[in-house]
């Protein structure tokens, strides 16, 4: 199914590009090199003339990839390890994943693995334009990335800041742009970890502020990203997340909330503090259903669930589709957006297949046109963009819906 989604507004930075791309393309790149970590992970790093030595007992010492594949008889077989170390993917999910803690345990250490590949200043750069254009072939037609914004490195070690990141990921939108005058662009949503100490997301949370008045249309706002199960609470970090209104700056919020099957715990409670917060839009919601007044509260004030389908199927937050809690929200006309979150790590791409998810699974036997045609709008209606870019928004996504609804009309025919 190739229809018109609209924007992807739950995206994470480095999880959105086909992996094979970073095995075939920047794995083979000059001045590669890997290590191998006392549990068997990658770790990678670009350097000329050599890295620098690893810290002992942390990784093997630095084996230059072209050197090493050139040693292999089976190089495919070699290829085919990597790509199951930036993947999820595997013949057997249930027998290797027991349990969410290895699920998600494998999750983030692909983000580690894959991170001194994709932190390479041209690499960086062309991970954001091959993405877009894997995005863009998906008729994606604006997205908002949660970014972490971790340093970007060259070749001789020198390290770029936050802000060249953000200004390079404005600068390589902009660049697709030019040749694709049907895509609107991209905004981050900077954000930090939910592991990370208060005094930390605090320093993020000033930062976050500083980027959103340099750069107003391209930083949309702030989150706090990872496992929410075994992860901070918002409440934990309330006094750091209060700095922008102490300093009455209105920094945006984009929470990650209620990615959990519990209740009654601080990481569901997530909800109703988002809700305090005046989170603009919520991600994954999951909880939302057991708390039915912070649920009648964010809908009276508009605020959307992101849902990611194939994400909460996944990190086993749902055995069976048909019983996601969006199905319910669904069926009561609650806003909805959907997004992919980390296709590429789930072996997926784009933003098709969790709308294919969301319409057979979530959307019911009276799933139609109709419900992709509203998915779409609230992608663009909920977004981050300002009201012209939005206007501008809509009008182009009514266009190609109109020669989607064409299409559709002549092939059936
Ligand atoms: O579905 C999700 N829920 C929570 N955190 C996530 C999800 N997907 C990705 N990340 C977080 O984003 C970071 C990379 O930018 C990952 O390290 C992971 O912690």
């Amino acid at each position: 199914m190739c229809t018109q989604p609209g924007a992807a507004l739950h995206l994470h930075d480095f999880g959105i590009l086909n992996m094979d791309w970073l095995v075939k393309n920047v794995t083979y790149r000059p001045h590669c090199h890997f290590c191998v970590t006392p549990n068997g992970t990658f770790n990678f790093i670009f350097a000329h003339p050599d890295p620098p030595t690893p810290v002992p007992g942390k990784c093997s010492q630095w084996i230059l990839l072209a050197d090493h594949r050139r040693g292999l008889q089976n190089v495919t077989e070699f290829d085919h390890r990597l790509l199951q170390a930036f993947t999820l993917v595997t013949e057997d999910p249930e027998g290797t994943y027991k349990d969410q803690d290895a699920v998600w345990s494998k999750f983030e250490t692909i983000f580690l693995t894959i991170s001194g590949l994709v932190h390479y200043a041209p690499v960086f750069k062309d991970y954001v334009l091959q993405a877009l254009l894997e995005l863009h072939q998906d008729r994606v037609l604006y997205l908002e990335l949660r970014a972490m914004l971790f340093p970007v490195y060259e070749l001789d070690g020198s390290l770029h800041d936050r802000k060249w990141s953000v200004r390079t990921y404005k600068e390589m939108a902009c660049q697709f742009m030019e040749q694709h005058p049907d895509f609107l662009g991209l905004k981050i949503i900077y954000s930090d970890h939910r592991f990370r100490s208060t005094s930390l997301v605090a320093q993020s949370v000033q930062a976050a502020m500083e980027l959103r008045a340099s750069f107003p249309r391209t930083v949309a706002g702030f989150d706090l990203v990872g496992r929410e199960d075994t992860g901070r609470s918002l409440y934990y970090y309330r006094e750091a997340l209060g700095i922008p209104a102490s300093h009455g700056f209105p920094l945006p919020y984009f929470f990650h909330a209620g990615e959990t099957n519990w209740q009654g715990s601080p990481v569901d409670r997530n909800l109703l503090d988002a809700l305090i917060l005046n989170s603009t839009r919520i991600g994954h919601g999951f909880a939302l259903t057991k708390h039915p007044a912070v649920w009648a509260d964010l809908w009276k004030k508009g605020i959307p669930i992101e849902v990611c389908p194939i994400s909460n199927q996944v990190l086993k937050l749902v055995a069976d589709l048909r019983n996601h809690p969006a199905a319910v929200l669904m069926a009561t006309g609650y806003p909805l957006v959907v997004s992919s979150d980390d296709p590429a790590v789930f072996g997926a791409s784009g933003l098709s297949y969790d709308f294919y998810e969301a319409f057979m699974g979530i959307g019911g036997l009276e799933a139609d046109l109709r419900t992709l045609k509203q998915l779409a709008i609230n992608s663009i209606k909920y977004s981050a963009l300002l009201p012209g870019e939005r206007k501008a928004a809509l009008h182009l996504w009514e266009q190609s819906w109109d020669t989607f609804i064409a299409e559709l009309a002549g092939t059936s025919d």
